[in-house]
């Protein structure tokens, strides 16, 4: 097996002393799909920041393949309203590109003809395809892609979930996603890993196909591009969201699965 694009041993990361990630090992291989989900303030946006280098461990290590390129879709990116920026313009900083390749990665997320648009201006849905675009133009190895589908729909999540399965199929990278959602998630993910400042636990999608009750629950036209995960913890936390190692995990699978009705 080739070395992994991107591994954590022990990643631990503290902020103003309280620990955030503990003891957080994971690899990454080439061309894999990874969902990482966990609730609010599990850790997940700092974990991608250790990942690319930005937030420092306390202990642990991070290691990236050499010359690996990362392309990073940010949960948030707040642009000054004072000073419009076309989208073309926005796409060539910090590094210059060309219009055709621009015109290239605009038409691969469905956005095309849009470089003389105001940034400003722009829809939700238009301004993430466009912040997915600018990390496209990275040419990554892998694509990081911090809640990407926020405020979006449930056919606006499963086209996009379409959208980065085409881009992993073209382009050959790897994909790191995190969501809060714990239970929808891609289908395409090879792997999910659920998060709440430790690795609770990791596995496959379940891909449900033909049960009603389910496709109530996806609703028409997501195309199976959305799958169930199914969390089988091996310990419980207590009410502070400490983790306790144990038998007892029905209270950690009670808290974590919803109930389909
Ligand atoms: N720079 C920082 N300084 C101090 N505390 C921080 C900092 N960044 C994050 N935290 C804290 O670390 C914890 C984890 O935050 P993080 O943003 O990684 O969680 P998350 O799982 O991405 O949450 P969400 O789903 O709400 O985006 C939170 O309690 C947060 O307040």
């Amino acid at each position: 097996m080739s070395a992994p694009l991107l591994s954590t041993r022990d990643l631990t990361v503290q902020f103003e002393g309280l620990p955030v990630l503990q003891n957080v090992s994971l690899d990454i291989a080439r061309g894999e799909i990874v969902t990482v989900v966990g609730p609010n303030g599990s850790g997940k946006s700092t974990l991608l920041k250790a990942l690319l280098g930005t937030v420092p461990p306390e202990s642990g290590s991070v290691q990236r393949a050499p010359a690996i390129s990362i392309g990073y879709v940010p949960q948030k990116l707040a642009l000054d309203a004072s000073l419009p920026i076309s989208v073309a313009r926005f796409l060539s900083l910090p590094k210059r590109q060309s219009a055709a390749r621009i015109a290239a990665q605009l038409d691969r997320v469905g956005v095309a003809g849009l470089q003389s648009h105001p940034m400003q201006g722009l829809s939700g849905g238009q301004f993430q395809r466009v912040l997915l675009a600018r990390a496209l133009l990275m040419s990554p190895d892998l694509l990081i892609l911090d809640e990407a589908t926020q405020g979006l729909d449930q056919p606006g999540v499963a086209r996009f979930y379409r959208l980065i399965e085409e881009v992993r199929r073209d382009m050959g990278c790897a994909v790191l996603m995190v969501s809060h959602d714990l239970h929808v998630v891609m289908s395409a993910s090879d792997r999910v890993i659920c998060l709440n400042g430790h690795v609770c636990c990791q596995g496959t999608p379940h891909v449900v196909r033909s049960a009603p009750e389910y496709r109530a629950l996806f609703g028409l036209g997501t195309e199976g591009t959305l799958a169930l995960y199914q969390h089988e913890h091996d310990h419980a936390h207590d009410a502070e969201g400490t983790h306790i190692h144990g038998p007892d995990c029905a209270h950690a699978k009670a808290t974590l699965e919803h109930s389909h009705d």
